[in-house]
């Protein structure tokens, strides 16, 4: 989970490093009804892994990319430091400038 109250579960790493799973967002730049999203990427296969993912918005025409590293905290416990792009759809060519918007995350694990 992270601090905007988004959480992910996410599906067995297979034996190359890809995973998939479903994405749950609290808040939406949009003002549509949330909805669960898939989600799929991967990760590196050693400790403290590297990690991409991109998330397909089921109630959105928009694309999040997401990519950071895996560590284990003080706590011994990992955590996601992630950062992301979210590509809004545009109706336009011309508002194509203002459609990525781009932020750090992390998240813990439930
Ligand atoms: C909730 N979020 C979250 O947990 N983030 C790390 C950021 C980057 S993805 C964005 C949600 C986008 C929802 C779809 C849309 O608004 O079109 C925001």
């Amino acid at each position: 989970m992270n601090n905007l109250g988004s959480n992910m579960t996410i599906s067995a790493v297979s034996r190359n490093g890809l995973f998939s799973g479903v994405y749950l967002t609290a808040v939406s730049a949009t003002n549509k009804t949330i909805m669960e999203s898939p989600l799929i990427g991967y990760q590196q296969l050693k400790g403290s892994p590297t990690i991409g993912f991109t998330v397909k918005w089921t109630f959105s025409d928009s694309i999040t990319v997401f990519t950071g590293q895996c560590f284990i905290n003080g706590k011994g416990r990992p955590v996601l430091l992630m950062s992301w792009l979210l590509r809004s759809d545009s109706d336009n060519i011309k508002d194509d400038w203002k459609q990525t918007r781009v932020g750090f995350n992390n998240f813990e694990k439930l």
